[in-house]
């Protein structure tokens, strides 16, 4: 299903934080949404999801406004796997899996067979089928966050938004994570901090700094060490295509953190 972003603004607390912001993602893409912190990308993909408004602009999701969607139809079309999920949870794993169902039914519909299938593959999927009666509260930020990908798998929805999905996955669960949402046939916009996992696994890469697009294309075509300064202000060497990132702080960063400056050869 495509999503269209079209010249959208957000408006949070009286101050514009996205600017005219637009871009699209084709059916079946992956597309990784990167920038510096604060530059607006849990705001922009907000919008997606419909925990905020546009101040201007429009999202469209198979080509209707998202804002014209009942929510049952929103949440049929669109499912998110969100940076921190609540810790507050007072059910267990396999009935927060669960709820991801919850679109698909009339209001007093009874779990079906093919839910329980579902959910179950879900949970095989995201390595979290023997968590099943934890309650999600007990778990780790890592364990906790996969059960939150699985929830949003088992909505079975065409679109994904991934907002930070692997900050507190381990190495091997991250590159799980990305394979498994590249490997869905679904279309795909994740917010993502590490730009080697948006490089290696992105169609595309959408770049936002102060709330505007500022490059949008194939990973290796935007992840150039001029970009990256400019953005991020960090000295990168990019080797092959896909890229590999390699980085050096700059002068500034290595005396705010009093890092030890790696070598360049
Ligand atoms: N509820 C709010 N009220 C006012 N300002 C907000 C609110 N939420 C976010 N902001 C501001 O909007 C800007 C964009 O924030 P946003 O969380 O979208 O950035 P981000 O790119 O996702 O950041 P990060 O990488 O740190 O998660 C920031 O300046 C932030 O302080």
């Amino acid at each position: 299903m495509r999503v269209e972003i079209d010249r959208v603004g957000v408006t949070l607390g009286g101050r514009e934080v996205v600017h005219e912001a637009s871009f699209v993602v084709e059916p079946g893409e992956l597309v990784g949404l990167v920038g510096p912190n604060g530059s607006g990308k849990s705001s922009l993909l907000r919008t997606l999801y419909r925990a905020v408004r546009p101040s201007a602009g429009a999202v469209r999701v198979g080509g209707d406004d998202v804002l014209t969607l009942s929510s049952r139809e929103a949440a049929r079309r669109v499912a998110v796997m969100l940076q921190d999920p609540s810790t507050e949870f007072d059910l267990d794993v396999y009935e927060t899996v669960l709820l991801g169902r919850g679109p698909h039914h009339s209001s007093f519909g009874r779990d079906t067979a093919q839910d329980v299938a579902i959910v179950e593959e879900a949970l095989r999927n995201t390595e979290v089928d023997d968590l099943g009666g934890r309650m999600v509260a007990t778990l780790s930020g890592g364990q906790r966050q996969r059960v939150m990908l699985a929830r949003a798998l088992a909505q079975r929805s065409p679109v994904l938004v991934l907002d930070e999905p692997s900050n507190h996955l381990d190495i091997s669960h991250q590159h799980d994570l990305m394979s498994t949402v590249r490997g869905l046939g679904r279309t795909v916009i994740a917010a993502l901090h590490d730009l080697n996992l948006a490089a290696q696994y992105c169609d595309r890469v959408v770049v936002l700094a102060a709330g505007r697009v500022v490059a949008d294309g194939a990973p290796a075509a935007v992840l150039t060490p001029d970009l990256i300064r400019a953005t991020f202000a960090i000295d990168v060497r990019v080797l092959g295509d896909p890229p590999v990132l390699a980085f050096r702080p700059l002068p500034r960063a290595v005396t705010r953190t009093s890092a030890p400056v790696p070598s360049s050869t």
